[in-house]
């Protein structure tokens, strides 16, 4: 299996090669990568089609301003795509979501095994703690060079939520907190500081207690066995839309 990875120069993307590369079992060949500027010399183009030429599957962990060149890319060369970007705008949604119809796609905002729990553990509390009396505040907390906020993983955990609690998120997430607290809201809260990995509580409280649910990434590397997992895992399925959850539980058999 060939596997191409966009953002390779990136912290992640890095990582995700280097994993590769040093797994002298891995099942899967680092094929090329992607990123701004071209390297020949490691096999590093620019444009996204050439990539997915050469590639079975692509872990993508570069920039939301890619995804929709990447969609199209992909899509045409019938290229499985991991992804692990986060920051995502509507027309970027658009594109994964209508890519997912030609090619099996896998969206994880976190590869983490730990953190993939959590999210269900996240939506068994949203339907077991009512939203009349229990308020949900999720904290996360990345170093310094993160683009995105709320992340990706702290919108994953609020969708899990809402979605215990039979609502969308859409409707009730707080990223604003000026002004009173909305009655079944979602909230959410972002500090950026020095090279932490990356942390996320999820913290429900009421008037007479407060449960808290915690996840610490403290090596990247984490990540990167992850976002390997998922390639192993999707290379070969039909076209679709998967999620980590079907990887480490082992879901949805290849047929
Ligand atoms: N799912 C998960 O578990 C995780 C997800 N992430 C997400 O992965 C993404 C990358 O994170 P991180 O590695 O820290 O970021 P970095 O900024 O370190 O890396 C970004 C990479 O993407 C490339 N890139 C940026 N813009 C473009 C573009 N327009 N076209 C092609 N390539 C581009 C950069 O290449 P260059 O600058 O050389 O051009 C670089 O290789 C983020 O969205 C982050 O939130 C991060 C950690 C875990
Ligand atoms: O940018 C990061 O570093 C991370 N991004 C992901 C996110 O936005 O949730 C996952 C992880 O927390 C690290």
């Amino acid at each position: 299996m060939r596997i191409g990875i966009a953002g390779i120069t990136g912290r992640l993307g890095a990582l995700c090669a280097a994993e590769l590369e040093n797994t002298a079992s891995a099942p899967g060949i680092l094929s090329g990568g992607l990123a701004r500027k071209a390297d020949p010399s490691r096999r590093i183009v620019t444009d996204p089609s050439e990539l997915a030429a050469c590639s079975d599957v692509v872990i993508d962990v570069s920039s939301p301003d890619a995804t929709c060149a990447n969609a199209r890319a992909f899509s045409s060369a019938g290229c499985a795509w991991v992804i692990g970007t986060t920051g995502f705008d509507a027309a970027a949604e658009d594109a994964i979501e209508r890519a997912s119809a030609v090619i099996p796609v896998l969206r994880a905002a976190n590869f983490a095994p730990g953190l993939t729990m959590m999210l269900d553990l996240a939506r068994q509390l949203g339907a077991a703690l009512p939203a009349s009396e229990y308020d949900a505040e999720i904290l996360e907390t990345h170093h310094r060079q993160k683009r995105d906020a709320p992340s990706g993983t702290a919108l994953a955990i609020g969708e899990h939520v809402a979605r215990g609690r039979g609502a969308a998120l859409a409707g009730i997430a707080e990223t604003d907190r000026s002004g009173l607290r909305g009655e079944g809201a979602i909230g959410f809260a972002s500090l950026r500081a020095g090279q932490i990995v990356g942390e996320h509580s999820l913290i429900l409280t009421s008037d007479t207690e407060q449960i808290t649910l915690s996840h610490r990434a403290f090596d990247r590397r984490v990540f990167a066995q992850g976002a390997l997992k998922a390639a192993y895992w999707l290379y070969g399925r039909s076209a679709g839309l998967y999620d980590m959850a079907m990887v480490f539980g082992s879901q949805a058999p290849k047929s």
